[in-house]
């Protein structure tokens, strides 16, 4: 399948790579300037935080750790599950540790809600959070702040930088509503 065959699955595009790179230079000016003189450890959710992971580290001038861990609440389909199960977790011990999780999206705020509590009862000096895009469930509900947003989406399935439907579509550079016919 190239390119174009995938864009014949899309109907709306919400932000194009161009818009995407640029905001996360922005967050990453935002980050250098909140941790400075810190140390720094990103954890990346996977697998949908891979894109955002190697974008916003590489628009980081300082040092930085990557480390990874990988969460799943979603199974194949398009709806939160609403269990929670570590699949891979930290190499590093975080205790000490100024430690800023990134993610690909905040949709219903269960899979961060739960990784927060879970990365705070290792003594971290602190965790914050930084997603791409959010959506509107989780902007009004969240209990824990979110210190960096990229952007908010409508409340629809999305795919593409990093997130998925069926595991495809991670690929796309865009990020997009699918059309209903790859639904039905
Ligand atoms: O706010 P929530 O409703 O909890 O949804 C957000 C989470 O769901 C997706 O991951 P998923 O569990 O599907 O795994 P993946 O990253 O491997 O696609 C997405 O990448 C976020 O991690
Ligand atoms: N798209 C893909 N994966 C997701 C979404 C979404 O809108 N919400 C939570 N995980
Ligand atoms: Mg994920």
């Amino acid at each position: 399948m190239d390119a174009s065959d995938i864009e014949k699955d899309l109907s709306t595009i919400h932000y194009t790579e161009d818009q995407i790179l640029a905001k996360l230079r922005e967050l990453a000016g935002r980050i250098e300037q909140d941790y400075e003189g810190k140390d720094l450890l990103i954890v990346g959710v996977l697998k949908g935080a891979v894109m955002v992971m190697a974008d916003l580290a590489r628009s980081l001038t300082r040092h930085v750790e990557m480390d990874w861990m990988a969460v799943s609440s979603y199974g194949s389909g398009t709806k939160s599950s609403g269990v929670v199960r570590i699949l891979k977790d930290l190499d590093t011990d975080i205790s000490g540790r100024h430690v800023l999780i990134v993610e690909d999206i905040i949709d219903t705020g269960l899979t961060l809600t739960w990784l927060v509590s879970n990365l705070q009862s290792r003594g971290p000096a602190s965790v914050e959070i930084c997603t791409a895009f959010r959506k509107p469930d989780a902007a009004a509900k969240m209990a824990v702040p979110v210190r960096y947003v990229g952007f908010d989406l409508p409340d629809e399935f999305v795919v593409g930088y990093g997130l998925d439907y069926a595991e495809k579509y991670r690929n796309l550079r865009c990020v997009a509503t699918l059309a209903p016919h790859v639904y039905s």
